[in-house]
């Protein structure tokens, strides 16, 4: 059979999306995600999501996200902004969605050519001499380091990645540096495509956060630097923790093809 599919991307992380409105594919086709996902035997992407219709009247459309590697994982914030560009592009909805992925329900509005999409509220983040760790939606590990740039960001992500107390289930890893007032650069190894990626959305959310907490930033509205371009990320905070947490960034359909399966 002949697949149609998209071919988005949000600041660098990019994604096969497919509209699964129709059920045209079952959610535990994992070789058929992996390979689609594969830059050399299928199109090539970070990650794939099915755009598939909503499980309650409140809701415009469901979130399904797999990583390259083909098996369902945890929220991709990234890719929840492109799912609303989609969705947008699709006529599913106009300027503004809510949805349900696995992590919950979310908010996103498209404003200024920009998807806002608000996260879930995060209300622990631990803190350790060397990291933080926080979970928003995906589980983060954060790290501040010196010279970016030139850092080993996907050896020292691997190690991080595979290492305790993590083991096989994993955390993302973000290595993170000060660039000017309110303004950070931000590398992230992704689990589940087992190298570094040029923007994570959760992971970007989660180094706000951090920064926050450990008192690196006093500011709400935090600009994140990531290879594949800018973010930012708004927040709130009170006794209970982070609140109307809002990833914002461009989300960018790049083209349109058929696959044959
Ligand atoms: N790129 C994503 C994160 C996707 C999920 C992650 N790889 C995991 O399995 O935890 C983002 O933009 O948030």
């Amino acid at each position: 059979m002949n697949l149609t599919f998209y071919k988005y991307q949000g600041t660098g992380n990019d994604f096969v999306i497919i509209d699964n409105r129709q059920s045209i594919v079952t959610k535990n086709d994992t070789k058929l995600f992996k390979r689609l996902c594969d830059r050399k035997f299928g199109i090539g992407a970070d990650g794939l999501m099915l755009l598939e219709l909503p499980e309650n009247d409140e809701d415009d459309f469901t979130m399904v996200y797999f990583n390259a590697d083909g098996n369902e994982s945890s929220m991709c914030g990234n890719g929840g902004r492109c799912l609303v560009a989609f969705a947008s592009f699709l006529g599913v909805i106009k300027d503004k969605a809510t949805f349900t992925a696995i992590d919950g329900k979310h908010y996103a509005v498209i404003k200024d050519g920009l998807v806002q999409l608000q996260m879930q509220d995060v209300s622990t983040i631990e803190e350790y001499d060397s990291h933080l760790f926080l979970d928003t939606g995906s589980p983060h590990h954060v790290m501040v380091v010196d010279d970016l740039d030139n850092y080993d960001v996907v050896s020292v992500g691997r190690s991080i990645r595979n290492g305790a107390p993590y083991y096989e289930a994993g955390s993302n890893v973000n290595f993170v540096e000060k660039a000017t007032v309110g303004v950070f650069n931000v590398r992230t190894y992704e689990r589940g495509v087992e190298d570094e990626t040029l923007s994570c959305g959760t992971g970007v959310t989660a180094v706000a956060l951090s920064l926050h907490t450990s008192k690196m930033t006093d500011k709400k509205e935090v600009r994140m630097q990531t290879p594949g371009g800018e973010l930012k990320v708004t927040f709130q905070k009170n006794e209970l923790g982070y609140h109307h947490i809002f990833l914002i960034g461009p989300a960018e359909q790049v083209f349109k093809g058929e696959i044959v399966c």
